[in-house]
């Protein structure tokens, strides 16, 4: 071969590969550039949900509408704008209802500036669309959200295709078939504060089936009063709903259960049964529900954990799957309860993770406490700047325990703290997660 030939040959080589390469980064970048645009024949499905339930709704309806519309895509309105919605044609919205009658967290900033636009006479009536909506008819307003979002639709002049579907939580978990669920050995139970009411009970269960493999976040839907393998038959309660509070490579699932009791002096249903009728040994009907917007993928983050009473469960598991992970990012436990002598669960344990280095603080307050009585709020609002700097870009806040008498709250003070655009960031790029009840 001439040298000519040879540089020509090596010349050609180098242009081949770089094509070559420049065709592969292109296939991978446009194979991550989701989500890709919208047109006027996209059908959007939107959802927007606290505990997953609408969000694998919608992922279901999507798959099923897939053959016949290939032009299908699955949003979470977080990240849907209203210029998104002005080009299509059609949606449908899967969309549960929270807090009192409230969207979702991730439902809240679009249906802000949905309302915004309203105001403003904007004009949808190109759009044709679909509410299906998720909720409980035991909450005073039963699928609130859907119905808000229907009004401010029909008032930009929207056309509904279809009358709203409503999906109550009960019906649709007691009709789903239990066969899949798993049953249970409650092995050991034990008290966890020594005050004489209120009591609050860690609950171990083991398995031989094979142990489910749930992640931090999830929750345990508990069949009440139901034996499995004995002759009575099923009771007709619907399942109430435990957060998890292991992971599952410690081999067990662990609850934390408050007593209920009502004015009466009567036990709750299944509080009652699960830490009193309940004998160790005992078998009970349990299924694990994922809680996909509770999971935490980013395990370097920071995490700042805020929770009170039998809130501990989720806290617990979160800590737990960090335990597993020698390189897991920094933990702050604030966790509120009433007495200082008598509520100090897991105290032991927490206080191993503490000198582990896998918590990096924690601070205990009570709200009956004689010298310094303080909610979790409390904490947030005085440790503002510490709490700001904890955070930094990166940060997540999990929020579990009683929506009413802590959620609600937290929010409020983190929003004093922190700043609204902070918290809608948070929000928004869904590092707030929240497990209330
Ligand atoms: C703290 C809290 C508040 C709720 N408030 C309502 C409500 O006001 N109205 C309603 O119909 N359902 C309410 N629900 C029930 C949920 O909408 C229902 O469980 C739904 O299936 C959850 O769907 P998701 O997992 O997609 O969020 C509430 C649930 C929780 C945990």
């Amino acid at each position: 071969m001439s040298e000519g030939q040879q540089v020509y040959l090596a010349f050609t080589i180098v242009v081949v590969w770089t094509l070559w390469t420049c065709r592969t980064v292109w296939r991978e970048f446009r194979s991550r550039a989701v989500p890709t645009a919208l047109s006027p024949s996209t059908l959007v499905v939107a959802y927007a949900s606290q505990t997953g339930t609408a969000k694998a709704l919608a992922e279901q309806k999507v798959a099923a509408l897939q053959q016949q519309f290939p032009e299908v895509q699955l949003r979470a309105l977080s990240e849907l704008t209203l210029t998104d919605v002005q080009k299509v044609t059609r949606m449908i919205f899967v969309v549960s209802t929270y807090g009192e009658g409230e969207p979702p967290d991730n439902g809240r900033r679009f249906y802000r500036q949905l309302l915004r636009l309203v105001a403003d006479g904007v004009n949808l009536s190109h759009m044709g669309y679909e509410i299906v909506a998720l909720g409980d008819r035991r909450y005073p307003r039963f699928c609130e959200f859907g119905i808000q979002l229907d009004a401010a639709l029909q008032a930009a002049k929207a056309q509904r295709l279809q009358p709203m579907l409503k999906h109550d939580r009960m019906t649709q978990v007691t009709s789903d078939n239990v066969d899949d669920a798993c049953v249970w050995q409650l092995t050991e139970r034990s008290r966890l504060n020594g005050r004489a009411s209120d009591g609050l009970y860690l609950l171990r269960l083991s398995t031989e089936q094979a142990l489910p493999q749930w992640r931090a976040g999830d929750v345990l839907d508990v069949l009440p009063c139901y034996h499995p393998g004995s002759d009575a038959e099923r009771p007709e309660h619907a399942p109430r709903s435990y957060s998890i509070a292991s992971v599952p490579a410690e081999g067990q699932l662990l609850l934390i259960v408050r007593q209920q009791v009502n004015a009466a002096g009567q036990l709750g249903l299944c509080s009652g049964w699960l830490t009193q009728s309940l004998t160790p040994g005992a078998k009970l009907l349990g299924r694990v529900r994922r809680n996909t917007m509770c999971h935490l993928s980013d395990l370097q983050a920071p995490l700042l954990l805020i929770g009170a009473g039998s809130g501990l469960a989720g806290l617990r598991s979160q800590i737990a799957q960090r335990a597993q992970h020698a390189d897991a990012g920094p933990i702050w436990l604030i966790y509120g309860e009433r007495f200082p002598q008598e509520d100090v669960p897991l105290a032991q344990e927490i206080d191993q993770w503490l000198q582990r280095g896998v918590l990096r603080r924690v601070d205990r307050v009570f709200s009956r406490d004689a010298q310094a009585p303080a909610y979790v709020q409390s904490v947030i609002s005085e440790k503002a700047a510490q709490v700001q700097e904890f955070l930094g870009q990166q940060g997540h806040v999990y929020v579990c325990g009683s929506y009413a008498r802590m959620g609600t709250g937290v929010e409020r003070s983190l929003r004093d703290a922190i700043g609204e655009q902070s918290v809608d960031q948070l929000l928004h790029e869904q590092r707030y997660h929240r497990d209330l009840y």
